[in-house]
Order: C-alpha cells, then structure tokens, then sequence
C-alpha cells in the first residue's frame, strides 16, 4: 500500500512553482475534439486525471504526442468513436467534458452515466437540461447516456438553475458549433472557463462574456487546431500558501506560477485569520502566523470561497485561537476528511453542512486516509505541523490534481516521502 509519510515540525523555506490547472487542462484536452487537426497545449500538470483524460481521448481515435513533460500534441483527425466507456469515467468524472465537444463535431455522443461520487450524488441533470434546449436529445440505456444531435443544434437561451462549472462548459462546448446564437445566464464565472473559453476563441469561436454570469456564443460552421497554454492552478496555489500559513520560516514561502487574482477571496479570508502574505515578482509570499485567528467560511461559486480550498482552510481553523464555523454549500459530502483530522487531535462538529472547529494548541501524527483529493492534501499539510509522524494513505486521489505534491514539499525542506508499507490484514 502507498502512503505519504510526514514528520512534523520542519520549517518551509523557499519558492514553489505549481503546474497548470487540472481542471482547465482537463477540459481544454476535451475541447481538442471539436478541431480536426493538431491542437498543442503547453504547461498541462502530469496528474493522473490528465492521464485518464488521455485516455479517453485515445479511446475514441486521438493520437497524443507527449512533446515533453507538460506539452500534449492532441491530434483528433482520425477521431472515429463518440464513446466515453464506463471503465474511464467511473476513475474521473471530468470524462463527462467530451460531451459537449462530440455533439458539436459529430452530433451524437455516448457517455457513461457518472453516478455518485465521495463528495456526494454529482448529478449532471444541468448539463442535459441545457443541451436539449439547444435541440439535443437524450436517451439512457444499461448506464450509458446516448445524445443525439444529428439534425443539428440550434443557438438557445439557457438559464442555469445553479451556477455548475461542467454544465457552463459542456453547454459552451456544444453551442460553439450550434447554428445561431447561445445566451448562458447564470453561467459559472471561475477563471478555468475563461481559460477554455480563450483556447475556444483562438480556434476560431465567437464567445462574449466568458467569466460574467451571462455569457454569448455565437455558433460557428468549423473550429481549427491552436496552441494553448494551461492557466496556473490557483487551487494547487492556495493549498502551498496554506502550507506556508502553517509551516513557513521566518522568509516565508513563495508561490509562484498563478494569477493572484484568482485566489482573492482565499486571500482575504487567510488574511483575516491573521496570515500575512507579500506579493512577489513572480507570485505571492505566505508568512507563518503566529497565533491563527478562528474565521466564519462559506464555500460558494466563483469569485466566493472555493470548495476546493475548504479542507485546506479546515487545518488552519483546527490551530486557531477560539472556534471557527465552514459551511459546505457546493458539496454535500465534503467534510469526510474532517473525521481524519480528528484523528490527528482536532476538535470538530458537524452539523449537516455547517463544520463548527474549535481551535487546539496542537495536532498530533496519526495514520489516517485520504478520503478524496483536497482532503487528502490537508492532511498531508497537518500533518507538516502535527507532533511526530503522519501517515496519510489512500494517496492516489492526492495524485490525481496534485503533480510531484511530496517532491515540492521536500524542496521547501519537509520531511516528507513516500513509502510503501503492508496492507492491513484482516482474519
Ligand atoms: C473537473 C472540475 O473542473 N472539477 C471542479 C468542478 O466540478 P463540477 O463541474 O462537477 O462542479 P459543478 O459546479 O458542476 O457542481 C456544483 C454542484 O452542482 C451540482 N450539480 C452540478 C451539475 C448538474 O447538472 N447538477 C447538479 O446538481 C453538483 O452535484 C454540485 O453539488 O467545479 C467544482 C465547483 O467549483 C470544483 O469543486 C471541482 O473541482
Ligand atoms: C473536486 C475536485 O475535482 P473533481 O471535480 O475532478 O472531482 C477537485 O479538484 O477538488
């Protein structure tokens, strides 16, 4: 079994760059379908996702020239499948982002339902909605969805009932290639759809409003192949400077590879919990705060408090001096980490989707799971802080957004590895 070991108590020093965006590099892979040719991304992370992602995009024909690294020749000319199978969406959920992309080159589209997942029911009833106002219809059989536009897609308004981020995408994927014009209101406005939205213009699409509620498209007969690169990962951004907020010494720990910008409410709650960050040249410098102060969190859509920033912002409120509350409003299950943290000695309540954190003095090495991908990541990072060792397993789903996460820490000067250790044995 692999876990990830942490000694607690070292301090961080240091810059860090983090990679690019999962879940921008995750749909613009997807999006690569909608443009017959050789579309190049550079700065894409090398996750386990990306290498799921790849996977469906070779399932259905794509050859993927890994150019280096963190750059993908994605050439979709032989494309000849509209199928995302059962096996590859069941790993990664995202899979459901060729939807949009198959229905507007080829106009059918064959997906694995995704079901639920660890952060609860994940419905994808916004996605359908919209599409069939655009003309599309659905039929599901033996757990596959099977969307038929073969008569083609006509330019709708849609209204979001919640702001969803693979519904807006899905929904800008399709209408680019719809005849007419598409009016998204209440589209989500988080940075990764402007980022799609930006690769989608230079291939030829006509998209207003892009990171507003309302957003424009105006279909277009064709697309053509571009070069894109990745935006930088705010949430892989924020999960170092809370590494920082916890661990940094006295030069603090840079982070560098984002738009600030995109972490302005996370900053401003950090701030208020008394972590005091520098800009840099390159980024943004966390310094370790002496006494954390407790904060009240809500998580909401974009620009409000990410919930992929939640767990992260739990560990600190776990050391605060006085009690913090965090409200869940995104997922109705994400708080599942939070019995592992308790584990490691912190005082927390839950109330449906309300966390009520009392603060400790201090957190105390345990083994425990990572129950998800964020929640995962904090307890890696209290573990960084916790007395003793930590060691944190079920770390595939850290490997899913987190590219070289234990290698970036050591760098910093963590003790941290990972290890190989005997699975547990049950009479
Ligand atoms: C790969 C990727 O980009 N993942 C991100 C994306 O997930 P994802 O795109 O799945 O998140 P959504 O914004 O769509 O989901 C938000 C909420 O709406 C619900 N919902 C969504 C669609 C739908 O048709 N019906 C429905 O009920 C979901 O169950 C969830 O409770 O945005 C989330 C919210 O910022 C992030 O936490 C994820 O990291
Ligand atoms: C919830 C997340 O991702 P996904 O939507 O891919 O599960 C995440 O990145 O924290």
């Amino acid at each position: 079994m692999d876990i990830i070991r942490v000694q607690g108590g070292r301090k961080l020093e240091g810059s860090v760059a983090v990679s690019g965006a999962k879940n921008s590099a995750l749909k613009l892979m997807a999006a690569t379908l909608l443009a017959p040719g050789v579309t190049t991304l550079t700065n894409v992370p090398d996750i386990s996702d990306v290498h799921v992602m790849g996977k469906v995009l070779k399932h259905m024909g794509a050859e993927i020239e890994v150019v280096d690294k963190h750059t993908l020749a994605i050439d979709t000319s032989e494309v000849n499948s509209w199928e995302a199978p059962y096996e590859l969406v069941a790993k990664m959920r995202a899979s459901t982002a060729v939807m949009g992309p198959l229905l507007g080159r080829f106009g059918k589209a064959k997906i694995a339902m995704p079901g639920g997942c660890n952060l609860g029911a994940r419905k994808i009833d916004m996605h359908i909605l919209g599409l069939e106002a655009l003309g599309v219809s659905f039929d599901t059989e033996h757990g596959y969805i099977y969307a038929d536009a073969t008569k083609g897609m006509t330019g709708s308004d849609v209204t979001l009932e919640f702001a969803s981020v693979g519904a807006t995408e899905n929904l800008i994927m399709a209408a680019v290639r719809a005849e007419g014009t598409t009016l998204i209101d209440n589209a989500a406005r988080e940075p990764e759809i402007v980022d799609l939205a930006e690769m989608l213009t230079k291939m030829g699409a006509k998209i207003e409003g892009a990171g507003t509620p309302l957003v424009r498209i105006e279909g277009v007969p064709e697309l053509h192949p571009t070069e894109h690169r990745v935006v930088g990962d705010r949430i892989e951004a924020g999960t170092f400077l809370v590494a920082g907020a916890l661990a940094a010494g006295s030069r603090g720990v840079e982070v560098t590879g984002f738009n600030p910008v995109h972490l302005t409410m996370v900053i401003r709650k950090l701030e208020a919990m008394g972590i005091s960050f520098e800009r840099t040249e390159a980024g943004m410098r966390a310094m370790r705060a002496e006494t954390i102060r407790p904060i009240d969190i809500q998580t909401l859509p974009f620009p409000g408090f990410p919930t992929d920033m939640q767990a992260q912002a739990m560990v600190l409120s776990a050391l605060a001096d006085g009690s913090s509350i965090i409200t869940e409003n995104i997922f109705e299950n994400r708080f599942m980490f939070a019995s592992e943290l308790v584990r490691m000695g912190a005082d927390i309540h839950i109330e449906s989707h309300h966390a009520m954190i009392h603060g400790v003095r201090s957190l105390s090495g345990a083994q425990v799971v990572s129950p998800d991908l964020r929640g995962g990541a904090a307890l890696v990072l209290a573990g960084l802080v916790a007395e003793g060792t930590t060691e944190v397993s079920a770390v595939h789903h850290i490997a899913r957004g987190y590219e070289a996460f234990v290698e970036k820490l050591s760098a910093l000067g963590a003790y941290v590895e990972h290890a190989s250790v005997p699975d547990p044995e049950f009479d």
